[in-house]
């Protein structure tokens, strides 16, 4: 499992190790493990330190005093190292001799364009996890001046623990923050880190350990590792029969979109479980010739995609939702009805995207998305249920669980047609299969998102193509 934790949670556990080192001594680690990230993207861009033109943007506080004495360690090794000083009376004073002793020098923001334009990589340490809102100011010119000069030269920009401007602890962006390729965290991960829309802004993000330790302290987040992911599958014992392995039934799918129907029923059918029975009006035995039709007994339903708007789609979402066994509801089984009747005795999991989350709180698309922690446990609470928001990281919360989790295991390439129904399909089974909503979700995110990843290796992916990558996934996971 790999953790974030909150800024008041980062403060504590840095005091309670500077208690017991020698000064500065936690700057130096940060500093020297950003100076080796950095190096390495040198390396690889242009084939080492030495000759190349590095760019600090340095801030007001200690933040921008990692980003000093990491530029003196490259500018020790070679590299032509400017730092941008957004406020040159409140730069960290040890930092800037370190870097001038190193032979870096120093400019004021008005040198900014320039340097930027004619930088190799541009270092980000204007704000840290002391930043409150976006960029003001003198720092907010800075990071333009970033922006316009990367996207005319393509230079990487790194940021030092968080790109400035985004909220560490819940990942909203309120005005103009950092775009990084590279975000070089110290630590532990933050908030910010995995969540939309910040975490759009940190690109590939490196984990320095620097010695800090959370004994008491409860992660915001969790994203489960592939060995976690492997501890939930649900693997068949040597005595089970179909029937042990559970029964998912699939009430999705319409004349009108008959689409859902097959994916989510091909996607069941690759969740581990022993059988799935489809209750609905689509073809779907042609395709998958092993499903049960009609009604019978299962231990857990998926409702909603695909389901459509008639009279008759009405009736089959309120019959699966009086059910006793875990439901899954998706899509137009999250509208169709008043919202009272999502709240149910037997566990429940609501699967989301941004417009139907808005939707069941009353807000809009967008105000979800700029508060996306905020909106999930909002919902999680106000429903009593298990939630996935879905997205580019995906969250899931639990009634009953503290911390939020988050699939990070993802591709752009799942955003397509149909990729809903094949997540809503899985989730299903594994939730017929017996895994609690909250793990049912978790593990369903992260195989979607590794059926995703091996089917775009070949190219732009169909929902189609996620339903035969499905097996592959699984087993990679499985080992
Ligand atoms: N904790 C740890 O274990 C370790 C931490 N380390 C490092 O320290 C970093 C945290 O440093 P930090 O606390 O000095 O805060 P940091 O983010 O540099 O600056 C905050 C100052 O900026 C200002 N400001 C705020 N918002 C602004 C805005 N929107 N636009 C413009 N200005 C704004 C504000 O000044 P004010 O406006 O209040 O005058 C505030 O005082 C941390 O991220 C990591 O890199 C590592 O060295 C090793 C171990
Ligand atoms: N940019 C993205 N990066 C990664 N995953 C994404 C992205 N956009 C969407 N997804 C994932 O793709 C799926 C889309 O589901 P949904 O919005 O219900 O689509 P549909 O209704 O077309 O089936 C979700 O699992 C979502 O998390
Ligand atoms: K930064």
């Amino acid at each position: 499992m790999r953790y974030a934790y909150d800024v008041a949670s980062v403060r504590a556990a840095e005091q309670e190790l500077m208690a017991r080192l020698p000064d500065g001594t936690l700057m130096a680690r940060a500093a020297a493990g950003l100076a080796s990230v950095t190096a390495a993207i040198l390396g690889q861009a242009r084939g080492g330190v030495y000759g190349a033109r590095v760019l600090l943007l340095v801030g007001v506080g200690d933040n921008g005093g990692d980003a000093l004495y990491a530029g003196a360690l490259l500018a020790r090794r070679g590299a032509a190292v400017h730092a941008v000083l957004a406020d040159p009376d409140r730069a960290h004073a040890a930092g800037l001799a370190a870097l001038r002793g190193a032979g870096g020098r120093v400019a004021g923001p008005g040198d900014a364009r320039t340097l930027a334009g004619r930088a190799d990589l541009i270092m980000d340490g204007l704000l840290g996890i002391g930043g409150r809102g976006g960029l003001r100011g003198v720092f907010a010119e800075l990071a333009e001046a970033a922006h316009a000069a990367v996207e005319a030269t393509g230079a990487p920009i790194v940021a030092v623990d968080l790109p400035s401007g985004v909220d560490a602890d819940t990942g909203e962006v309120a005005g103009l923050a950092i775009r990084a390729a590279v975000t070089v965290t110290f630590g532990t991960f933050k908030p910010g880190l995995l969540i939309d829309p910040a975490a759009g802004h940190a690109g590939i993000v490196e984990l320095v350990d620097i010695g800090l330790d959370f004994p008491e302290a409860r992660p915001v987040a969790e994203v489960l590792q592939e060995s976690d992911v492997r501890a939930l599958l649900p693997e068949p014992a040597r005595l089970a029969q179909k029937y042990s392995r559970g029964v998912v039934g699939l009430a999705v799918g319409s004349e009108r979109y008959p689409g859902a129907a097959l994916l989510a029923t091909g996607a069941a059918l690759r969740s581990g479980v022993g059988a799935v029975r489809y209750d609905g009006p689509v073809e779907v035995v042609g395709t998958h010739p092993e499903v049960l039709l009609g009604d019978g007994r299962v231990q857990a339903w998926v409702v909603g995609s695909g389901l459509g708007q008639s009279e008759e789609a009405r009736r089959r979402l309120s019959r699966v939702l009086e059910s006793d066994v875990p439901v899954l509801v998706d899509a137009d089984g999250l509208r169709l009805l008043p919202k009272e009747s999502l709240k149910r005795s037997a566990p429940t999991l609501l699967t989301p995207h941004s417009g139907e989350a808005a939707a069941l709180l009353g807000s809009s698309a967008e105000e979800v998305d700029s508060g996306r922690i905020q909106a999930v446990r909002a919902l999680a609470r106000d429903y009593d249920a298990a939630v996935l928001l879905k997205g580019p990281f995906s969250l899931i919360a639990d009634p009953l669980a503290p911390g939020l989790r988050v699939n990070t295991h993802a591709t752009a390439y799942l955003a397509t047609a149909g990729s809903g129904d094949v997540l809503a399909g899985l989730a299903g089974g594994l939730l017929a299969g017996g895994l609690s909503a909250l793990d049912a979700a978790s593990v369903a995110a992260y195989l979607h998102g590794s059926a995703g990843l091996l089917a775009a290796r070949s190219g732009p992916v169909a929902a189609s193509d996620l339903v035969a990558a499905l097996s592959a996934a699984w087993q990679n996971v499985a080992g």
